[in-house]
């Protein structure tokens, strides 16, 4: 399986308008990949938050149109990354007065919606994302012919109890699109390679490049298999990250190293 990471440099020198026009033409220069990976928010920049109100879509709106025909033109999968997604409270109410969520889109070779996941984990503690957006509360799982996605976003990283939810639904390749920052890169690193180790799974993490809102971007996109080897890092600029991988590893890895069947569940508190 061929997979392309496109590690988008974000920052403030080019329009949303012009950053979506040169991603879609990014996406379509990979067609012959299985899949390609965009990272978080690269409409605004995951730090922009000023941004994330002026520039929210609805799921359907330009992000979601152009990456849909790109994903059809290039004949790919595509994780098209996350956008700041604007709902209604409910289906009678004004357009885009619900909440905002992070939300990644996942298209068909045909360009059809596979997934949309709704970022479970919101960064920024008592400000930014975890007081600009909603949090989604639903696991997502997406069926490729040769594999199934896990996706997650970000700040997901850090909760291995998210991806064992992943791993439970059949997650085999889990996929993380990022705008993670340069002054946490090393846990970037490490935590991709601790989630494929323990999950026993592939980890395809896309980060973005650049600086936006004052925030230097780690880039460092990653490509880790179940046994924990990088298969392929990218440096700190813009890039188009491709690796060869097998699917089949997985199943190989679980069943030679059958660590994930010795789980023990719902283990009791410490008596004091
Ligand atoms: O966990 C981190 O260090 C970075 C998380 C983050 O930047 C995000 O979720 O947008």
């Amino acid at each position: 399986m061929r997979a392309s990471l496109l590690q988008i440099d974000v920052n403030e020198g080019e329009s949303v308008e012009s950053r979506r026009v040169r991603v879609a033409s990014l996406v379509r220069e990979q067609a012959g990949a299985d899949l390609v990976v965009l990272p978080e928010l690269w409409t605004t920049g995951a730090f922009a938050y000023e941004e994330f109100g002026s520039e929210a879509e609805p799921l359907e709106g330009p992000t979601y149109e152009a990456m849909a025909k790109a994903a059809s033109d290039a004949g790919v999968w595509l994780h098209a990354g996350s956008i700041p997604e604007r709902t209604s409270s409910d289906s009678g109410s004004a357009a885009g007065d619900g909440p905002l969520y992070n939300t990644s889109l996942v298209f068909s070779p045909s360009g059809d919606l596979a997934a949309a996941y709704r970022k479970i984990h919101r960064f920024g503690f008592d400000k930014g994302e975890a007081v600009l957006m909603g949090a989604g509360e639903e696991l997502v799982t997406v069926r490729l012919p040769e594999t199934v996605l896990g996706v997650a976003t970000c700040y997901d990283l850090r909760f291995p109890e998210l991806f064992r939810g992943l791993v439970d639904a059949g997650a085999e390749t889990l996929v993380i699109p990022a705008g993670w920052p340069e002054r946490r890169r090393a846990h970037w690193t490490l935590l991709a390679q601790a989630r494929a180790v323990e999950n026993q799974a592939f980890v395809l993490a896309c980060g973005t490049a650049g600086t936006h809102a004052g925030v230097p971007q780690a880039g460092h996109s990653i490509v880790v298999d179940p046994w924990g080897e990088v298969l392929a890092q990218a440096g700190a600029g813009e890039q188009v990250l491709t690796v060869e991988f097998d699917p089949g590893k997985v199943a190989v890895t679980r069943d030679q190293f059958p660590a994930l069947k010795d789980r023990v569940l719902g283990l009791a508190a410490p008596r004091r």
